[in-house]
């Protein structure tokens, strides 16, 4: 369905930085005797969109799930802005990082506002007891969260569903909410698992059209995407992951042209624009 919204250029709040560095060395994992990991290492530069494509089976789920911490490599390093880190799906939040994961995710008891302002992690809010106590705090905070979300979904196009549930909404609608909460910590590197996931082309062009605004807004993104149009179209570079190994890196023409890239396909187009 098209959504006959366009995204309203503007910012998510706060100052528009360059976005972090993300640096994946040598990551390895097995599950028992199956290596869906080896030695993977790739980078995503600071304000740049790098892709992670591959053919079904090639790895990218299980890498997306070490960046956020849902899988524990057996071998491997990471880094963010040069120091070691050790990804905690709850803590992703605190190092600016956010992720949206496959499907929509969204709480069906809370309405679209709610749903977004939960993007903002605990750590947003204030402590536990000023939350508790009804603490003053607690109300400024909530309210400068409300405002930003409501700011947020007014830039998506998502002003007048505030107060439905994720239920009444067309798909993609929905998961344009589901963008908004990953968006509204205003982070500073954004993991999206197959945005594209479900959506028309007409979708998937404002989809295009929101990521590649997001490098303007001081945020890096990794995107693990089986839309290979899309991927082509947005990223500044990709990985090719293949049985867990990368097998081709560079820009999209680069990729697009290398032969071992059309062989892991084998039988799957590679687009030619
Ligand atoms: N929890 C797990 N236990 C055992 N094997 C797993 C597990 N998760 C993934 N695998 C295996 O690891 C390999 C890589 O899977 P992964 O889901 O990362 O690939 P993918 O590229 O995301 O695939 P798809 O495009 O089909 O989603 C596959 O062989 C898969 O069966």
């Amino acid at each position: 369905m098209n959504l006959e919204t366009h995204i309203t250029p503007g910012r998510f709040g706060g100052a528009a930085g360059t976005g972090a560095h993300l640096l994946v060395e040598g990551v390895t994992v097995r599950f028992g005797g199956l290596t869906a990991l080896s030695e993977v290492g790739f980078e995503v530069p600071e304000g740049q969109i790098v892709g992670v494509i591959g053919p079904n089976g090639a790895g990218k789920t299980t890498l997306f799930n070490v960046v956020c911490g849902f899988t524990t490599p057996q071998d491997g390093r990471l880094s963010l802005d040069g120091a070691p880190f050790r990804p905690r799906p709850h803590r992703l939040t605190r190092h600016g990082i956010s992720r949206s994961l496959q499907g929509l995710g969204l709480f069906e008891g809370l309405d679209v506002l709610d749903n977004i302002m939960t993007g903002a992690g605990v750590h947003a809010r204030s402590g536990f007891w000023s939350g508790l106590l009804a603490l003053p705090r607690a109300d400024r905070d909530d309210r400068a969260l409300r405002d930003r979300a409501e700011a947020l979904a007014d830039e998506l196009g998502l002003g007048d569903h505030l107060h439905a549930f994720p239920s009444t909404l067309p798909y993609a609608v929905a998961k344009r909410v589901a963008l908004a909460r990953t968006l509204v910590s205003d982070p500073r590197l954004v993991l999206l698992d197959e945005p594209a996931g479900g959506l028309s082309h007409d979708d998937v062009q404002q989809l295009a059209e929101l990521i590649t605004s997001l490098p303007g807004r001081g945020c890096s993104v990794m995107l693990v995407e089986h839309h290979v149009d899309l991927v082509m179209s947005v990223c500044d570079s990709l990985v090719v992951l293949d049985f867990g190994k990368v097998i081709a890196t560079g820009t999209p023409a680069q990729v697009r042209d290398d032969p071992a890239v059309a062989e892991a396909y084998l039988g799957a187009e590679v687009p030619s624009s």
